[in-house]
């Protein structure tokens, strides 16, 4: 753990009261000199994560892709809105940051956005935050580019909300898509969450100039859902009469052509996936009305407006400034989630304003993976959810809900 906590010694008590915010806890708990983690500085989260990682693992995270224009416009477009500060507003209670998705409710309005490698940034990886995130009972999404198996993701999130993240195989790898979709369902993932922005990774200097893939290391980092996939091993096996742990470069390099085909998919193939998979579709990486529209017409239940964080085009437009727009066009049909940049309660309040049902955290989490494991997970979601709260609660906003959190709790920052 970090080196500014301090906890006196026979200091054990617990907090006697019960407060509602967890700011008050955390008042409560320095009364007895115990301190969080780590820094509550959310923008800071960022160079102190970056201090703990290898050259690689940290422009892995940190990276952008090409110039990083796209992910400064993220973060820029949130500051274009501004939080209207309304008075006497008698509320006496803690705002409800309760929120419906895809026909089930969670009490936060926040996700665990799905991250590939995480053991590069803490030996544990995708344990830790699977564990964190059903304590604070956010819900955790899968990446399909895991270093942990499926089994043993859903065994570490217990009875947490888990939903499943798929970098889709190319057709002729059908088989394999139905094998993986068959695990996560029978492992508890009950919505599936379909990334259609990364058939192929984005020109990311960072990586490029550290000669950097974690898919094809010497430790072949990434790549346990394939490994551990009875399909994949099978066909393994026939091609090359080997099994994948005798020939393991090859096994990994045959596994990143699978999930990475370096072609897209078109609209009629989610048909495919609708068959196989029984639960609600979300797809991610949504940008424009059109697709949005077409998300609607082949009857997915969810759209992640995202770009990626700014990883895989560069020189884009924000994925905030996209958002009203297309939940206008197609709110009311299918649950839009958000992501790209949020990185405090202010910034989910605002996309919750605009229309999300709910906001996916990328790197702020694995920051705190790499900070403090399962406890920085837990400090980060109770950071950026006990930061919402307040921030509803001071601009006299009762509820996430769409009837008390819309358009009208914002205006334009140039329109003033
Ligand atoms: C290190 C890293 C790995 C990622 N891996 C995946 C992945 O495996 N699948 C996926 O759909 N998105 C992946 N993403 C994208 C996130 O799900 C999310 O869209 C993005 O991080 C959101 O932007 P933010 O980092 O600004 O919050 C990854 C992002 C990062 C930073
Ligand atoms: O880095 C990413 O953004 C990503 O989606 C990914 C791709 C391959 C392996 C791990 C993560």
């Amino acid at each position: 753990m970090a080196s500014n906590t301090h906890t006196r010694p026979n200091m054990t008590e617990h907090v006697d009261q019960d407060p509602t915010s967890y700011q008050a806890a955390i008042y409560q708990k320095g009364l007895k000199y115990q301190r969080s983690p780590f820094t509550f500085k959310s923008l800071d989260w960022e160079s102190l994560a970056a201090e703990r990682l290898s050259v690689e693992s940290k422009g892995y995270v940190v990276g952008n892709a090409g110039t990083g224009e796209t992910a400064r416009k993220n973060r820029a477009a949130f500051e274009k809105w501004s939080i209207v500060p309304r008075r006497l507003v008698a509320t006496n209670t803690f705002p409800d940051l309760s929120t419906e998705v895809v026909g089930r409710k969670f009490p936060f309005p926040i996700a665990i956005a799905p991250v590939g490698v995480q053991k590069i940034f803490n030996p544990d990886g995708e344990i830790a935050t699977a564990r964190a995130a059903a304590r604070e009972r956010v819900p955790y999404i899968m990446s399909t580019a895991s270093s942990t198996s499926i089994e043993d993701v859903a065994a570490a999130n217990g009875d947490g909300a888990r939903w499943y993240q798929l970098y889709w195989p190319s057709n002729e790898h059908n088989d394999i898509t139905v094998s993986i979709l068959r695990r996560a369902k029978q492992n508890g993932f009950s919505a599936l969450v379909v990334t259609l922005d990364t058939y192929i990774l984005g020109w990311r200097p960072s990586d490029m100039d550290n000669g950097y893939n974690p898919f094809l290391r010497s430790d072949q980092i990434g790549v346990a859902v394939g490994f551990t996939d009875p399909v994949f091993r099978a066909q393994f096996k026939k091609r090359h009469n080997v099994e994948v742990e005798e020939n393991l470069g090859a096994a990994a390099a045959e596994w990143t052509r699978t999930v990475f085909p370096g072609f897209s998919h078109g609209w009629d193939d989610v048909k495919f996936l609708q068959e196989h998979f029984d639960g609600p579709i979300i797809l991610k990486g949504i940008q424009t009305v059109a697709d949005a529209q077409k998300a609607v017409e082949i009857g997915v239940q969810g759209i992640v407006v995202s770009n990626h964080g700014g990883r895989q085009t560069d020189g884009g437009n924000s994925s905030l400034g996209v958002l009203p727009k297309i939940v206008d066009a197609v709110g009311s049909k299918l649950d839009v989630l958000f992501d790209s940049g949020v990185r405090a309660g202010a910034d989910v309040a605002k996309a919750m304003a605009l229309g999300a049902k709910m906001c996916l955290i990328g790197r702020p989490y694995v920051y705190g993976l790499a900070l403090g494991g399962e406890e920085g997970v837990s400090h980060v979601l109770k950071s950026l959810s006990g930061d919402l709260e307040l921030t509803l609660h001071l601009a006299g906003v009762p509820s996430a809900s769409p009837k008390d959190l819309n358009r009208s709790v914002l205006v334009r920052e140039d329109d003033l």
